[in-house]
């Protein structure tokens, strides 16, 4: 396990994942839908869903500046965009799945600091992987990349299909939400026209 992290904003303080309560927790909401979680092929099922949901919301465990160190200085500075890539998050009102893809792109610093390109992916799953809203992933994603790299601009695209509205509710498969969140010199008009046509071009 890694240091527990310290989140500001409305998520309050997270501490370490706690497999045994998990786990109790599960059994509990068995019993609570019905189930007998004593039956045979429900026994390992606590167990195995206390793992997944460790590994489901990994990013609670995972500070941004840890995924976004390696620095090049290419003294590159026009834009760098990385499409399409997947993101799974977790709806934080049902704890269901939302999942689709992040557009992330950025103008790198003066002085040309850039960081790998795997980076960008490792960066939205530090965030996806966390009880979340989409909107809240795309601003998080955003201002760690502005904190972290001082670019002087970037945007983040994300278009998902959300669970809780196609499962269950309002059950509309195929609905997508679109959030963005743009910083810095990517607000010129231009610019972002630029990174726009990039982004929805196929
Ligand atoms: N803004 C935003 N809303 C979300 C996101 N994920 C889920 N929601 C919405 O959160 C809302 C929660 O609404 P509630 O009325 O409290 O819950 P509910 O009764 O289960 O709502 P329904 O889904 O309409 O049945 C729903 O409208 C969801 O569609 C998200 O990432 N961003
Ligand atoms: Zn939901």
């Amino acid at each position: 396990m890694t240091d527990p992290v310290t989140l500001t904003g409305d998520e309050g303080t997270i501490g370490e994942f706690d497999e045994k309560r998990a786990e109790a927790a599960v059994r509990e909401l068995l019993i609570a839908v019905g189930e007998d979680p004593d039956r045979e092929g429900l026994l390992e099922t606590p167990a195995r869903v206390a793992r997944a949901y460790k590994e489901i919301f990994a990013g609670l465990y995972q500070k941004p500046e840890d995924v976004l160190t390696t620095t090049f200085d290419l003294g590159h500075d026009e834009m760098v965009l990385v499409k399409d890539i997947e993101v799974m998050s977790s709806c934080e009102h049902h704890l269901v799945p939302f999942h689709g893809v992040a557009h992330v792109g950025y103008i790198p610093s003066a002085d040309g600091k850039i960081t790998g390109l795997s980076k960008l992916a490792r960066l939205v799953d530090v965030f996806a992987r966390r009880p979340q809203v989409q909107e809240r992933l795309t601003t998080q994603i955003a201002d760690s990349l502005m904190e972290i790299l001082d670019p002087r601009g970037c945007i983040v695209v994300i278009e998902c299909e959300h669970m809780c509205m196609t499962m269950r509710g309002v059950r509309k498969p195929g609905a997508k939400t679109i959030t963005s969140a743009v910083r810095g010199q990517l607000r010129d008009p231009a610019t972002r026209n630029e990174a726009m046509s990039l982004i929805m071009a196929r």
